[in-house]
């Protein structure tokens, strides 16, 4: 199935008016309305609530795409006539396995309709334009043929596709309602030295859950730091509804406080709350008012209604902002700390009603002028208590003029991302998400019921008589918080944004959706002003009753008294009969006959009709006034009986959870002590079985000890006695070894003693051989020395000899020497004595086993270099 959706077009430059320059336009009474905002009520009297579509691309209930619960079953239907503007209906066909398949199977069953019929009327049906665009019905009324086969059509402000782009939806949705927030240029002084605020809005997105509520307001991509190549002043083009508004609303401020140099200037401020549970959160709160600790849990905020009818919470925080990043980083803060949870089809299911306030204010003296209390987040305040701002909202009160004078200080604009409709069965949510949903739906609900009943109120012709009820706004914070924005000439700026998943799985629950959004756009902005009414009421009574309190009861039950006679049919026809019976209706009668007064009886009665026509104008509006009052009154009832009913059941609820945790805990202890009684008996019987095998066991035991015992004490002694045995053994082996030791060690003993003396005698001849070899060797020297001499003298006697001597003699050799024989022999004699010492000690060994067990060779018996000069005569 296809989607037809708008082309793509330029965005809105920022801060630009929407109004100036968008190509595409939703339906014409929506601009118109946005335009007349600040201007007569009247012009708006047939301008209807501002109801958008965006239909997301479609995902089965398991979050994926490309399975038969994923099928399309949503048809935007595009005017071919008007290229240039957005889409307003759309066409919806039921799935095979949807609830509204099967009761359309079995209604075609009875109704036999035929086929061709069918086709016929179908084909005249798409020739038409919207099935409840005129007004007539409550939404969801659809063509009849159609709904045999279940194909219905919607029609709604402008429809944006699935392809459609953020910008798309901020562009023709919410820059209007920005723009809007400041004052029309014909308001501002020429000089441009004068700053004047427009009108409050509402936005809110509604949907089931996955349906793309949180990704048209918020979006995505403003999470991410921003570095310094992007460009603050563009937004991304995934940022939502939120991030764009701020960077618009920024860039008109500091365009206009530029423009006011020396006068008051501009200043944003954001606060930011969640209505969880029925209870309303701040989301920026101060640091003041975080639990210290955890357990407190965040601190819950009053909802209070100010004497003029501005609704507000009480201790809201508010953070003033002077740049986007700034603003993004409190809306990203927000954001983190808004109740989420994952269910089946959405893994970021938002668990609450956010709601995101964007505040103009406008301070005298500069921007320095607001107190600045923040101790934890920059630039925060409390939102006051008191009523100063938003005119807007509160209605213009009953002298318009009046407050069209008075400067507006403050323009509000609320963008709202509610919780998603669902159905546990489908989230599969468990005990605390089903609870939570179950507020959701209920609140969800209500805000539906407030848009039947204003329906109800308005009158289905001009003229006739509206058979609305009470309009139940304080039932739920949500409706609450929005009735100002519902009722009256502030209507007109608030634009609700309806998010759909096409997809087959989602189909049922988008239809009640679907058929919610067409009621509320069926509901007229200005059929009552709820608002108005009751100041000018409350005004009315205040005045008699600050004269006189007796006075003002007697005066309204007077009045009271007095319209009830005036409406009774019963006092009516008394009046008339009265009327007839007193004398100038009389004489009307009398004259009746001639044909002269005819005339004046006709213009007297035409006088008395108009008469009637002013009363009952004036009877018309005392009624709404007294109607608007009873209503007040009987929201006011129902509240108190709400509150008190609230303070029962949390009182019940908590006794009743005291009570069940104590017979819980009751119940837990007493089955705990029947399953140890139980417990306990077999294990006795068992425990008494297993006694007799053990004691068993151990008699059996104690006689195997004994017997081992027994065996043991035999073993030990003869093992005892061979023991002895072998150790007296042992001791005589190891005595006899010892004497055979001693008796060694001693001959050992005796030959080291021999021997060292062997050594020592060895030692005695060794230096005695030394001692003998110095003296040989000093004789020997002086024996050389002698024969030197001797050898000189006989030469020079010989010389002597020779020259006296005759020359025929023969000459000795120089080199034969001869010794004196008696000095030759001396030396021999010595060398025989020692030669004889050293003989004695022929055939011992003259090694000696050193102490250290070394063997040392005497000095004597190693070879020597020293020859002895005496030659052979050394040797032995
Ligand atoms: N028009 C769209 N184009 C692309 N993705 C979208 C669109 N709408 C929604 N999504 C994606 O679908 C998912 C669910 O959307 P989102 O959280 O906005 O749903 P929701 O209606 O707010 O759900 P809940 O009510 O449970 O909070 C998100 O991941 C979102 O990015």
């Amino acid at each position: 199935m296809s989607s037809n959706t708008n082309p793509s077009r330029p965005p809105l430059a920022p801060g630009r008016p929407a109004t100036a320059s968008a190509p595409l336009r939703a339906d014409d009474d929506n601009h118109k309305r946005t335009a007349n905002a600040s201007k007569s009520t009247s012009s708006v009297d047939d301008a209807r609530l501002s109801v958008w579509l965006r239909v997301r691309p479609p995902v089965c209930s398991d979050g994926k795409k490309g399975n038969t619960g994923s099928v399309n079953t949503i048809e935007v239907l595009v005017d071919g006539a008007a290229t240039s503007s957005l889409p307003t209906t759309i066409r919806t066909y039921p799935p095979l396995n949807s609830n509204a398949a099967k009761v359309v199977r079995t209604g075609s069953k009875l109704a036999m309709m035929s086929d061709s019929l069918f086709l016929m009327k179908k084909s005249a049906s798409l020739a038409s334009k919207s099935f409840i665009d005129d007004g007539s019905s409550d939404g969801g009324s659809v063509n009849l043929n159609a709904e045999v086969r279940g194909v219905k059509e919607y029609s709604y402000s402008g429809i944006f596709g699935p392809k459609s782009r953020q910008s798309d939806v901020y562009d023709n949705v919410a820059a209007p309602l920005v723009e809007g927030l400041f004052a029309q240029k014909e308001n501002i002084d020429g000089d441009g030295t004068s700053l004047s605020l427009g009108e409050s809005a509402l936005l809110f997105t509604l949907g089931v859950t996955n349906a793309g509520k949180t990704y048209t307001v918020m979006g995505t991509g403003f999470e991410t730091k921003m570095t310094k190549m992007d460009d603050v002043n563009t937004p991304h083009e995934d940022w939502g509804i939120i991030p764009r508004s701020l960077n618009h609303i920024l860039s008109r401020v500091n365009a206009l406080n530029a423009d006011s140099k020396s006068g008051p200037k501009l200043q944003v401020y954001l606060s930011y709350l969640e209505i969880y549970n029925e209870n309303i959160y701040d989301l920026l709160p101060l640091k003041s008012d975080i639990p210290r600790r955890p357990c407190d849990g965040p601190q819950t905020l009053k909802l209070r209604e100010s004497r003029r009818g501005r609704i507000f919470v009480r201790g809201l925080a508010r953070h003033a902002v002077d740049n986007v990043q700034q603003g993004l980083e409190l809306v990203k803060m927000a954001k983190n700390n808004r109740h989420t949870a994952s269910n089946n089809i959405n893994a970021n299911s938002s668990r609450s009603h956010s709601i995101c306030q964007w505040e103009i204010a406008l301070s005298p003296g500069g921007r320095g002028d607001v107190v600045d209390r923040s101790r934890v987040l920059p630039n925060a305040i409390v939102d006051s208590e008191c009523d100063t701002d938003d005119e807007s909202v509160c209605s213009k009160s009953s002298s318009q003029s009046q407050s069209d004078n008075r400067q507006r200080k403050s323009s509000i604009i609320w963008i709202v991302d509610l919780a998603g409709s669902e159905r546990s069965k489908r989230t599969r949510s468990h005990t605390i998400h089903q609870r939570e949903a179950a507020l959701i739906n209920a609140s969800l609900m209500n805000l539906m019921r407030c848009l039947r009943e204003m329906l109800n109120h308005q009158p289905k012709k001009r003229g006739a008589a509206s058979k609305g009820g009470v309009v139940p706004f304080r039932e739920s914070k949500l409706t609450h918080m929005f009735m100002n924005h519902l009722t009256g000439p502030a209507a007109s700026r608030t634009s609700m944004i309806v998010n759909v998943n096409p997809g087959a799985d989602d189909y049922d629950e988008t239809q009640h959706v679907l058929g919610y959004a067409a009621t509320a756009r069926s509901v007229k902005i200005s059929a009552i002003d709820y608002n108005r009414q009751r100041l000018k009421f409350v005004k009315e009574s205040e005045a008699v009753s600050t004269s006189s309190p007796k006075k003002a009861i007697t005066v309204k039950g007077n009045r009271l008294a007095k319209i009830v006679q005036k409406l009774s049919p019963k006092k009516r026809k008394e009046a008339t009969v009265e009327s007839s019976s007193n004398p100038q209706a009389k004489r009307f009668r009398c004259n009746s006959d001639s044909g002269t007064t005819a005339l004046n009886q006709h213009e007297s009665s035409k006088a008395g009709a108009r008469d009637d026509n002013d009363q009952l104008g004036k009877l018309r509006e005392e009624n709404i006034i007294i109607k608007a009052t009873l209503d007040d009154l009987r929201q006011q009832l129902t509240e108190c009986e709400n509150e008190v009913r609230e303070e029962v059941v949390a009182m019940m609820s908590e006794q009743l959870q005291e009570s069940k945790e104590w017979y819980e805990n009751r119940i837990t202890q007493l089955r705990q002590q029947i399953a140890a009684v139980q417990s306990t008996k077999p294990a006795q019987t068992d425990a008494e079985s297993n006694e007799t095998d053990l004691l068993e066991r151990i008699n059996e035991c104690e006689e195997e000890m004994k017997r081992m015992r027994e065996d043991h004490i035999v073993e030990v002694e003869e093992l005892t006695a061979t023991h002895l045995q072998l150790n007296n053994e042992h001791q005589l082996m190891m005595e006899n070894l010892v004497k055979e030791h001693r008796l060694e060690l001693q001959g050992e003993q005796a030959r080291s003693k021999r021997l060292e003396a062997e050594v020592g005698a060895l030692r005695h001849q060794s230096r005695e051989l030394q001692f003998s070899h110095d003296s040989l060797l000093v004789k020997y020297n002086a024996l050389l020395n002698s024969t030197q001499q001797e050898e000189g003298t006989a030469l020079e006697h010989r010389e002597k000899e020779n020259t006296s001597t005759a020359v025929t003699s023969m000459p000795e050799s120089p080199s034969f020497r001869k010794f004196r024989r008696d000095k030759v022999s001396g030396i021999a004699s010595t060398a025989t004595d020692v030669d004889k010492k050293r003989m004695g000690r022929i055939g011992k060994s003259p090694v000696k086993v050193a102490p250290g067990g070394e063997t040392e060779v005497y000095p004597s018996e190693k070879p020597s270099n020293n020859r002895s000069p005496l030659g052979k005569i050394n040797k032995p």
